[in-house]
């Protein structure tokens, strides 16, 4: 089909006739991989005289032989956008690239086989899109699996080669790009599992558009802290040249903890949003090991959030797990058979902190633009210093319970209510409670038709006395529990020293002889008698 690009350039209307014609037998009558060979020897065959130039843009770049390694090229996306005027407008055969809401018009670009020309500073070019078949790397088989490669191909003639490659490609990946910013729809994607990798054209990502409605607005919690946020995204997004000055690579890593339901979901959804960047929601639990992680890792495109929720129980990658982990392996050092009959669930290993450090902060993480990283935990604590360390996620945020600051900001979300004369007693039972944002948004979103915001304000006010009683109850019991445990180590401690002492007394009756006291008998009569016996 590469003969189809230069169709365009010819002109005449007999020759085009032609080639379609000879074009329509070709794909009648050869099969895929046939046609492609026959193509590629007849395109040898033309350059020898034609004074066309060919650039080839593949849809997928990378080592073509190993089809994990790939990743969609961003020369292509940017080529199919910029076309994509024209092509609607040129082109008879059409395919929707991507179907946006009712309201944007359908993106749609050349189908295969298709051509348009473009005009750039007086230059005439022509563009057509195509595809190849090679064969797949699976295991042997009589019906060996054809591979479609798509490519665009870029046709001129030879005396504006420095044209073509100084100025012009350069205008339509630029243009392409800028294009795909201002109508992109942002999208949340989700990494798939790796035995679904295999097919060149299945992807390591799937995505869904992302239409989460969280912002920094609807979000509840201190202003200062939330414009503090704000700012250090702002300041990153901005940072371009900043980072390049300082030798970093342009990434900022965030971590983000506190109990369920204080908003961390919400708060990646609301930095998304505010940057207009996608999101990589990764499963860590999917990944088989650090060679996957890293494939995954350079699939991701720049303006995006690589978010891994809950870290704490997606590996074993906290500080104690580790200890865990090198106990058993100390184990295994002792005991080599045990360690064999562990061996296939070794080779199922997952990924690994140092995988996971290296993904952060590794020299793969500086390819392909400005990106942030963000982890969510319930547990800080659990988590290996390493991970955590600045530099890796660079700013700590806790989410923690509902303020009265928060809880306002929530009230004029669900209720649209700035003030009430209730919120004095609200904000007083907030100082003495722990409740969740998602526990009070949930109490003061109205059930019914007839509910209004004293209603549900009047139900918050009953849900924190509630959580506040329960909270109570739960001290009170922990307080027994604590002083029972006292209570008992405390007597176990009094036996004890009452058997050594009965042990003492038998020695001296027997052997006539005092043994000498230990320590802890000494100290319990210091204490007792403020003297030493
Ligand atoms: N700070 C907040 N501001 C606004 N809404 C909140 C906030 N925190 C929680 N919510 C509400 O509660 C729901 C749950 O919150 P979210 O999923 O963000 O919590 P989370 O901290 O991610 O919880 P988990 O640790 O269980 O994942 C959200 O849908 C949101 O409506
Ligand atoms: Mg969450």
């Amino acid at each position: 089909m590469t003969m189809m690009g230069g169709i365009w350039s010819l002109g005449g209307s007999l020759q085009i006739a032609t080639i379609v014609f000879l074009w329509k037998i070709l794909e009648i009558y050869f099969p895929g991989h046939l046609r492609s060979s026959i193509i590629s020897y007849s395109m040898k065959l033309a350059s020898l005289v034609s004074p066309y130039i060919y650039i080839r843009f593949p849809e997928f770049i990378g080592d073509s032989e190993e089809y994990m390694g790939v990743k969609r090229s961003d020369a292509y996306a940017a080529i199919e956008t910029y076309l994509s005027g024209k092509s609607s407008r040129e082109a008879k055969y059409l395919k929707a690239v991507d179907v946006k809401d009712s309201s944007q018009p359908v993106q749609l670009s050349m189908d295969e086989n298709e051509g348009v020309t473009d005009e750039f500073e007086g230059v005439k070019l022509s563009w057509a899109v195509n595809k190849e078949y090679t064969r797949t790397q699976q295991s042997f088989s009589f019906y060996p699996q054809m591979d479609e490669k798509r490519y665009y191909q870029l046709t001129f003639h030879k005396s504006h080669r420095d044209f073509v490659n100084g100025t012009y490609i350069n205008h339509v990946i630029q243009k392409g790009k800028a294009i795909t910013v201002s109508n992109r729809q942002r999208k949340l994607y989700t990494n798939n599992p790796s035995q679904s990798w295999e097919r060149y054209r299945a992807r390591k990502w799937s995505h869904a558009t992302f239409e989460h409605p969280a912002t920094f607005d609807t979000l509840a919690m201190e202003s200062k802290k939330k414009l503090e946020i704000v700012n250090d995204l702002e300041k990153f997004s901005k940072g371009k040249d900043y980072y390049k000055k300082i030798g970093k690579a342009w990434k900022r890593g965030y971590l983000l903890y506190g109990p369920p339901g204080t908003g961390k979901s919400s708060m990646i959804a609301a930095m998304a949003n505010h940057l207009e960047y996608d999101i990589y929601d990764l499963e860590l639990t999917t990944v088989m090991n650090n060679t996957e992680l890293r494939k995954l890792l350079i699939e991701t495109t720049g303006k995006s959030i690589i978010v891994i929720e809950d870290i704490d129980c997606s590996l074993d990658l906290t500080g104690q797990r580790k200890n865990e982990k090198k106990k058993a392996k100390d184990e295994e050092v002792k005991d080599p058979i045990s360690k064999m009959t562990k061996g296939e669930e070794d080779s199922n290993s997952k990924v690994t902190l140092s995988g996971l450090l290296n993904f952060i902060d590794g020299l793969w993480s500086a390819i392909g633009g400005e990106r942030i990283i963000v982890f969510t935990t319930n547990y800080v604590e659990k988590l290996d210093a390493a991970l955590i360390r600045r530099g890796r996620m660079d700013k700590h945020i806790e989410l923690s319970y509902c303020g009265f600051e928060a809880f306002k900001v929530l009230a004029k979300n669900y209720l649209d209510v700035d003030s009430h004369p209730l919120f004095a007693t609200i904000g007083h039972l907030l100082e003495e409670t722990n409740i969740t944002p998602a526990d009070v948004a949930e109490n003061l979103m109205p059930k019914s038709l007839n509910e209004d915001a004293e209603a549900c304000l009047k139900k918050l006010i009953e849900a924190i006395k509630t959580a506040k009683e329960e909270a109570t109850k739960k001290a009170e019991e922990e307080a027994r529990l604590k002083a029972e445990k006292e209570e008992k180590e405390k007597l176990e401690a009094t036996q004890e020293d009452v058997k050594i002492d009965k042990s003492l007394a038998k020695d001296v009756k027997e052997n006539g002889v005092e043994v000498v006291k230990d320590d802890k008998t000494l100290a319990n009569e210091v204490k007792e008698n403020g003297v030493t016996a």
